[in-house]
């Protein structure tokens, strides 16, 4: 791993102001986020409230409206470290039509690192499989992506971002759909990734297994940011075992975060 731009002190992300919209509507506004070196944060909130846009914009991959995004220290639109982000969307755009093997997809994860033009040298191989290995997969390398389960598939994205040694992770809702021994696998590989310095930004529907390494929640309700601090603890019967749901519903006219018990250091909005 790098260290962060001279420039930049610690900072990782810095969003401020932000607004973007799809076709004239506007998705998201007036949303200010800064991601430090070392942070872990996950963005919680109902289906459709503005999640991945947020991230994808932070990631250059949907237009910005207003506002400015600052990535490692640069402004967004000068960055050009792009190897220093591992990114996990969250589907492997299935039926690609490439008959990919798992070592293959994970070995693409290496291109911004090694750059097309040159063949896998020995650092490649061993990063695919330290990648490979951190998920529990190691002994798919050579079998067709498409012989998987979704929960395996996704954890071969994540290998893939792995293995790009990247500084900073960001994950689109990584458990969505995924059987419990994947999740377990993924919370391992990002506590891992986390203990080793890395920064970690993601979208998840509730907080699982991954608990415990998450640092910081950010909920966005209704495109904006209704609650920012430490993951919410389940009050009443939420706290029962097994209830990890945190719940904004899409359908509530207020995000649940009444139902949470806001902690010293909790910014509510
Ligand atoms: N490419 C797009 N074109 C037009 N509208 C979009 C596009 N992507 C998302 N939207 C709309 O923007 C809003 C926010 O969507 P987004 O995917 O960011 O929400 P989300 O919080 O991540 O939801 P989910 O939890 O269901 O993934 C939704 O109303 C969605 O329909």
């Amino acid at each position: 791993m790098s260290e962060p731009a001279s420039e930049s002190s610690n900072s990782v992300v810095e969003v401020r102001n932000l607004a973007v919209g799809y076709d004239g509507r506007e998705v998201l506004r007036d949303v200010s986020l800064s991601v430090a070196a070392g942070d872990v944060v996950a963005v919680l909130g109902a289906n459709g409230s503005g999640k991945s846009t947020l991230i994808r914009t932070i990631l250059g991959l949907v237009p910005l409206g207003r506002g400015e995004i600052d990535l490692f220290g640069v402004a967004q639109r000068r960055f050009r470290h792009w190897e220093r982000i591992g990114y996990v969307p969250q589907r492997l755009g299935a039926g690609s039509g490439v008959p990919a093997t798992v070592g293959e997809v994970v070995a693409s994860g290496r291109l911004a690192r090694r750059g097309v033009f040159r063949f896998p040298g020995p650092k490649d191989k061993a990063a695919v499989r330290e990648a490979l290995t951190a998920v529990g997969l190691l002994d798919r390398i050579g079998d067709p992506v498409t012989t998987l389960s979704g929960g395996q598939q996704q954890r071969t994205l994540i290998a893939r971002a792995l293995a790009g040694q990247p500084d900073l992770l960001v994950l689109d809702e990584p458990n969505a759909g995924v059987d419990a021994a994947s999740q377990e696998a993924f919370a391992a590989a990002l506590t891992r990734f986390a203990g080793a310095g890395g920064t970690i930004l993601l979208v998840l529907h509730e907080l699982g297994p991954l608990r415990p390494l998450i640092g910081r929640t950010v909920v966005v309700h209704d495109g904006r940011i209704a609650y920012e601090g430490a993951p919410p603890e389940p009050a009443g019967h939420h706290a029962e075992p097994g209830h990890e749901h945190v719940h904004p519903h899409a359908d509530e006219a207020k995000p649940a975060i009444c139902e949470w018990a806001p902690t010293e250091g909790t910014k509510a909005y």
